[in-house]
């Protein structure tokens, strides 16, 4: 069956009020839970919140009412309104989310929330911004990912709009139009056939763009109604996904390559047309195969960024900048070696950013790319091998003085190449064995290891095996999130790589700057900034990131970075502003006192 858009609730649907001048940060308020420590026996894992417990095996499968159409209500925003609206939780907020955390599983938490976010939005972001480490994991990754996996049999109200090829095809305009929005600031698109590390989830990926969203406005100042989900349903090649009888999508394969490409780029002219140059596009989870050339055909004539590529680059870099900071690790990039097990676009971002930095700092690309290598699913990347090379891996394929055997081994590969710091983007759980994570401890002092595959159940490795092999020796991030762990009486705080980091605040120094388009040296500059911000308490913890519930604070800086790089780049519609972070911090959505930025 073809069915028309759905277009239920989108933001746009909001009713939120805008604006004041205050700057209460998010760090400043409510913190309503805090990680609880225990004593401890020799390792554990300090728990936390329940909502780190993520089971994919649950099948708590609930029968799907039909969705209503909703109607948009055009909501008028008076900049100088002030709402006396307290923006600390009250005591039903507290109350809902000690309901939150007793539900039985994460289906029901995200159910919960998401039928919040539909009754009372303000509310919602308001025990979102005050909760952030507790609810982020449920909105977003990793929970998301499960969200997607049910999506068909969740009792949720749908948000987002669906766009088909059967159907839309040749109207793509005219569709959005009769939605009859009238400011768009970030639009996150997904044509889902690369959810997370789950695969190709087909029109049941909605719940990526609302979570990606949702952060734009918890952590990243847009205002809610000012942001717009959307999916491209060209088909999905998971039967197992497709041919469920209440599939929200398509039920077909997925098109060829020039149907696709027509599809996109009708998408791109039409949402250009009707929301404006300064309406940023963000790509998301597409597959490897289109991630890339879509971002180089759209970059310079649209307001695009990959969150894939440039997010995960960029907060991969971060931490690999922060890490340069702890002990015992070598404090100069320039004495890096990179082993990427993943040579998909995520891999790649981030060598390509680690290259940009070393250029900076004056080597030549050559010199910098062979800091840089990977192994995918055919083994090491080397000059001469056999097996075909993309455009994007070529670029890494450097030489070797003898072939191993056995290129697909990841120790011998370590043996070989003698890495500093491994890097995990490959989505093979427990790729990062024993075996492995002490290779790596023999041959550095404090190896950086980061197994940044999404979700949870995808990790390369948990922050206790990496922790646990390596008594402690390692610099440890991961994607999702894990708790701190306690060995032998220190506690090792796992920084969360996560594009949270960096995607709310890049999208709001675009936004702030009327930037014409995203640089990749804007996306250093984020990178940069964010490593700055890592204290050093945390880094003696050996994190590497910030503190998740800090992340209002973090995406203001990390704005002001992208917009004084889009100045400096002469790419900014309002160059020469003199700014303050907290002047940022200050224009940013909270619930019940948003001004909207006036700068
Ligand atoms: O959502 C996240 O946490 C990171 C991401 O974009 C992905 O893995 O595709
Ligand atoms: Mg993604």
């Amino acid at each position: 069956m073809i069915s028309a858009p759905l277009f239920c609730s989108t933001p746009a649907f909001s009713t939120s009020l805008p604006f004041s001048l205050s700057s209460a940060s998010a760090s400043s308020r409510t913190k309503f839970i805090n990680p609880s420590v225990t004593k401890p026996p020799s390792t554990f894992c300090v728990p936390r919140t329940a909502a780190f417990s993520l089971d994919l095996r649950d099948d708590h499968s609930k029968t799907c009412t039909a969705v209503p159409r909703a109607t948009l209500q055009e909501v008028n925003i008076d900049e100088d309104v002030m709402l006396s609206e307290d923006t600390a939780m009250d005591a039903k907020d507290i109350q809902f989310v000690e309901h939150l955390l007793k539900l039985e599983d994460n289906m029901e938490r995200y159910t919960t929330l998401m039928k919040l976010l539909k009754q009372d939005e303000s509310r919602f972001f308001r025990i979102s911004q005050a909760n952030l480490s507790t609810i982020l994991p449920i909105i977003y990754t990793p929970v998301v990912g499960e969200a997607c996996l049910k999506f068909s049999d969740l009792d949720i109200p749908k948000r987002g709009i669906w766009l088909n090829v059967w159907e839309h095809s040749g109207n793509v305009y005219e569709t959005l139009k009769q939605l009859a929005i009238e400011q768009v600031d970030v639009i996150v698109v997904s044509d889902c056939e690369r959810i997370l590390g789950l695969g190709d989830l087909g029109a049941n990926g909605m719940p990526i763009p609302v979570g990606k969203l949702l952060l734009y406005s918890a952590c990243g100042g847009i205002v809610p109604k000012n942001t717009l989900p959307i999916v491209l349903d060209v088909g999905c090649n998971t039967d197992a996904i497709r041919e469920n009888a209440k599939y929200t999508g398509i039920n077909k394969p997925r098109v060829d390559k020039e149907t696709y490409n027509k599809f996109v780029s009708e998408f791109m002219d039409a949402v250009q047309r009707l929301y404006g140059k300064e309406c940023l596009i963000q790509y998301e989870d597409f597959g490897n195969h289109n991630a890339a050339r879509l971002l180089k055909q759209y970059r310079d004539d649209y307001l695009v960024f990959n969150d894939d590529i440039q997010g995960t680059a960029a907060v991969g870099l971060a931490g690999i900048l922060a890490a340069l900071n702890i002990d015992k690790v070598n404090t100069d990039l320039r004495h890096h070696k990179f082993l990427f097990l993943g040579a998909g676009s995520a891999g790649i971002g981030i060598a390509d950013l680690i290259v940009l930095a070393l250029v900076q700092k004056g080597m030549s690309t050559e010199e910098a790319r062979e800091k840089c290598w990977f192994m995918d699913s055919k083994g090491l990347i080397y000059n001469g091998r056999p097996a075909k090379l993309t455009k994007e891996k070529e670029s890494y394929a450097h030489n070797i003085t003898s072939t191993p055997n056995d290129t697909t081994d990841l120790k011998s590969m370590i043996e070989l190449l003698k890495p500093t710091a491994l890097i995990g983007v490959s989505t093979i759980k427990g790729a990062f064995d024993q075996s492995i994570i002490q290779t790596m401890c023999s041959i550095n002092a404090k190896p950086i290891i980061f197994a940044l595959s999404n979700p949870t159940s995808k990790s390369e490795c948990t922050a206790e095996q990496a922790y646990n092999y390596s008594s402690g020796n390692v610099v440890f991030a991961s994607g999702s999130p894990f708790n701190p762990v306690l060995l032998n009486g220190h506690t090792y705080i796992p920084g969360q790589g996560n594009n949270c980091f960096i995607f709310p605040g890049l999208g709001l120094g675009v936004a702030l700057s009327k930037a014409s388009v995203v640089h990749d040296s804007m996306i250093l500059a984020a990178a940069q900034k964010l490593a700055s911000l890592v204290s050093s308490d945390r880094l003696a913890s050996g994190c590497v990131y910030p503190n998740i519930d800090d992340l209002l604070d973090i995406s203001a800086h990390v704005a002001k970075a992208v917009w004084s790089e889009a100045d400096r780049l002469r790419v900014a519609g309002k160059s020469g502003v003199d700014v303050t972070v907290t002047d940022i911090r200050s224009s940013m959505y909270e619930p019940g006192r948003v001004r909207l930025s006036g700068y």
